[in-house]
């Protein structure tokens, strides 16, 4: 079914009134393959605000930034890409290939991916106190084992496979899996399978590296305090992540990967398939593996993921058919209303003036 053209002028509104709630700058970028029959995209871009409140840098769609969970769609393409492989089953229990590891062997690879395992999501605990919490990590390295301990001094949440609970957890032990799997650790595989296959040159895996090479936007949190200053997150490990929420990416980058992804160009249709199996998620939304699907005013579905860690509000979304792609972030995190309001940048970019 045809998409109405987007609406560049209304996504730049909603990128505004997001600085007017408190980000200090916004940006978005369309590519759209769908006016074409070549590869040629029409590409719109939308920057408000600044990258640097220091230097008072305007915000550039080229600017790099933390992508927060939007991580957790790259692990989960390199999963599926090693079961087209035959090296690992998504319905064997996680305690096939990591045996002991989990407390309850009815958890299997597919409930990891889907956020239905029951694992209890340690940032809960590590993040109650917005501020203290990050500063208490922002240079901390991590091992996935510390990260999973942390979970497991919890019970399940769950019974596995009762329904969606989203935990990072379960994409940390993704990524203890990935590198069993393997015999290497998750950047040569995101690297060698997604990165430069796609020629995605703004996207790094630098963990446990505390900086963002190249340009990019300094992102900064919103204390839980009000009226307290922001506390600018630019420079962190992001190793209470890792492969749930650590790669650096853009804009162009973000969308080049989830066109290839839902366009068919990074798993056999049968892995695909297996990714948009969706569990509920609440109103408009559901999740498959590592892969959230939002189901906009206008009846288009749109897919892709969401990320939000300290300092960075990314939402990276594309059409059915992978060619109408929009990638959003807002360099400000731990503010509820500018996360609704870029959330609904997905309107203006997917249903344009039929836009709620
Ligand atoms: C489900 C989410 C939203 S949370 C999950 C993951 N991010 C985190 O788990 C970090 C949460 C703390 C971030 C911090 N908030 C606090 O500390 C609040 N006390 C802030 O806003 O910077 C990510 O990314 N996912 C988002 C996703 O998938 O969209």
């Amino acid at each position: 079914a045809a998409l109405p053209a987007p609406d560049p002028a209304a996504l730049a509104a909603r990128l505004r009134t997001s600085l007017a709630q408190g980000a200090p700058g916004a940006m978005a970028r369309i590519d759209d393959h769908r006016l074409s029959h070549d590869d040629h995209a029409t590409v719109y871009k939308a920057m408000e605000g600044v990258a640097d409140r220091g230097t008072a840098e305007p915000m550039d769609a080229a600017d790099r930034f933390r992508i927060g969970s939007v991580t957790k769609t790259f692990s989960a393409v390199v999963l599926l890409q090693l079961a087209a492989e035959g090296r690992v089953r998504l319905d064997s229990p996680v305690d096939h290939y990591l045996p002991g590891l989990l407390p309850d062997d009815r958890i299997t690879v597919r409930h990891l991916l889907s956020h239905s395992s029951g694992l209890y999501d340690y940032t809960s605990d590590l993040f109650a106190r917005t501020v203290p919490g990050f500063e208490a990590v922002r240079t901390r390295v991590f091992t996935y084992r510390e990260l999973l301990d942390l979970s497991l001094r919890h019970p399940l949440t769950q019974v596995p496979g009762a329904g969606h609970a989203y935990s990072n957890t379960n994409y940390v032990v993704a990524g203890l899996l990935i590198e069993e799997l393997t015999g290497h650790p998750v950047r040569t595989e995101y690297e060698n399978r997604i990165i430069e296959p796609l020629q995605l040159s703004d996207t790094f895996y630098v963990h446990p590296g505390t900086g963002i090479p190249g340009r990019y936007a300094r992102g900064y949190l919103t204390p839980d305090e009000a009226e307290a200053p922001l506390v600018d997150a630019t420079e962190q490990t992001v190793s209470w992540a890792q492969s749930a929420g650590a790669l650096i990416s853009s804009t162009r980058d973000l969308n080049t990967f989830l066109s290839a992804l839902l366009g068919g160009r990074l798993l056999p249709a049968a892995r695909l398939a297996e990714m948009r199996r969706w569990i509920p998620a609440g109103t408009g939304q559901a999740y498959g593996l590592g892969l959230r699907r939002r189901d906009l005013s206008c009846g288009v579905s749109v897919y892709g993921h969401t990320g939000a860690v300290q300092g960075y509000y990314t939402y990276a979304f594309t059409s059915e058919d992978g060619r109408r792609s929009l990638t959003a972030l807002a360099n400000v995190s731990n503010n509820g209303r500018v996360h609704l309001t870029m959330l609904s940048t997905l309107e203006p970019a997917f249903c344009g003036k039929r836009a709620k």
